[in-house]
């Protein structure tokens, strides 16, 4: 188990004091995967980088499986950096070696023979998919794939803990998920306790067990994701939840929504939001019982599961006709059932 006991962090600068990570608590179970969401400059980094003693606490305790991490120095330090595999954003590869090469590298100073080495980073290489290009070098590749080297390399040591800082922030939508699905994999084939530095809520909800919220060095939110995702509390924690739902609001949607407005030039087109339970209750049909004289046509909904699947948001995109006091009624109504709704055209 990772534990962060009361963590401060003050830089000094020649501007002055810079507290990069204030008073923050945090349990990271082993085997779990475990996001940490802010936007950049919160402290997120500062944070993680104290597991493999990168930085070090001005105040309080770091402890993987009850050993003091910040305390460590020497071969001490260097015997537990092994434990922690790390993948960046930029992959920070090395570009005169070929994917077999940048593989092995962290077992230069192992004490294995050269044939295993050979054998170990061959596997690591089938295990992410690039058994067949392994001569290749870094220049040759895709963003995808040179990724996919960083986390065979990452996993060379064997490591307990992988590190991802904004690996996925480089890459595509398509890309991003065949990552992310190959982290899933390998935290369930290796029992591999992943720590996820993100600004992306999609990788969150696609990876994580657990998530943090950091804002201005401090911790504001943290908990189960299919809670904090159902249930944000801050309202920062809202706006990334929210920012994940906004995605789809595709270009077809706005596309669709612009005909309607064309069309119906009097209606209102209006989304609606249902968090957690809220999306397995007839609120809807309730709501047009109670106003037979509206008419509602649905142009568009989603329904994103999260996490362990015990939560999920849904997004509705409606376009509602009738006399105008009585829509505002009816807005009234979704909102005291606690149905997020936000008027997209005033027709
Ligand atoms: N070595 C350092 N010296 C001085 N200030 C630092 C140092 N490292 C980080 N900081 C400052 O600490 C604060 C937190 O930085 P940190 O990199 O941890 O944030 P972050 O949430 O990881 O953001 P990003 O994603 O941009 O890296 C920032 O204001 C940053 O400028």
């Amino acid at each position: 188990m990772i534990e962060f006991k009361n963590i401060s962090k003050t830089f000094q600068t020649k501007e002055g004091e810079v507290k990069a990570v204030q008073d923050v608590s945090l349990k990271i179970n082993s085997g779990e995967v475990y996001g940490i969401v802010g936007f950049s400059g919160a402290g997120k980094s500062t944070l993680v980088r104290m597991l493999n003693g990168l930085e070090t606490p001005t105040s309080g305790e770091v402890l993987i499986d009850g050993t003091r991490i910040d305390q460590l120095s020497g071969e001490k330090l260097r015997t537990q950096r092994k434990k922690i595999g790390m993948i960046f954003q930029h992959f920070n590869l090395l570009w005169s070696r070929t994917v077999i090469e940048n593989i092995m590298f962290p077992l230069e100073l192992s004490k294995l023979s050269k044939k295993e080495r050979l054998e170990k980073a061959q596997k690591l290489a089938e295990l992410v998919g690039l058994g067949d290009r392994l001569h290749s070098y870094p220049a040759q590749l895709s963003g995808g794939q040179k990724q996919r080297v960083g986390i065979a390399r990452a996993l060379a040591n064997d490591p307990d803990i992988l590190i991802s800082d904004e690996a996925t922030s480089a890459l595509d939508p398509q890309t991003t998920d065949e990552v992310l699905e190959l982290l899933d994999k390998i935290n369930q084939q290796m029992n591999l306790t992943i720590v996820i530095i993100t600004h992306e809520m999609h990788v969150i909800r696609r990876l994580a067990n657990s998530v943090a919220v950091m804002e201005d060095g401090k911790l504001i939110e943290k908990g189960p994701v299919s809670q904090v995702f159902t249930a944000p509390q801050e309202e920062l924690t809202k706006r990334f939840v929210n920012s994940e739902v906004d995605q789809s609001q595709t270009p077809d949607i706005q596309k669709i929504t612009a005909d309607l407005i064309k069309k119906y030039p009097n209606g209102k087109i209006i989304s609606l939001k249902f968090h957690g339970d809220q999306v397995k209750l007839p609120i809807v049909t309730e709501m047009i019982r109670e106003f037979p004289n509206l008419t509602m046509s649905i142009l568009e909904g989603s329904i994103h599961q999260i996490g362990d699947q015990q939560g999920a948001i849904g997004t509705l995109f409606v376009q509602l006709l009738g006399d105008a006091h009585e829509i505002e009624e009816a807005l009234n109504f979704l909102n005291k059932m606690r149905v997020e709704t936000k008027v997209i055209n005033n027709g």
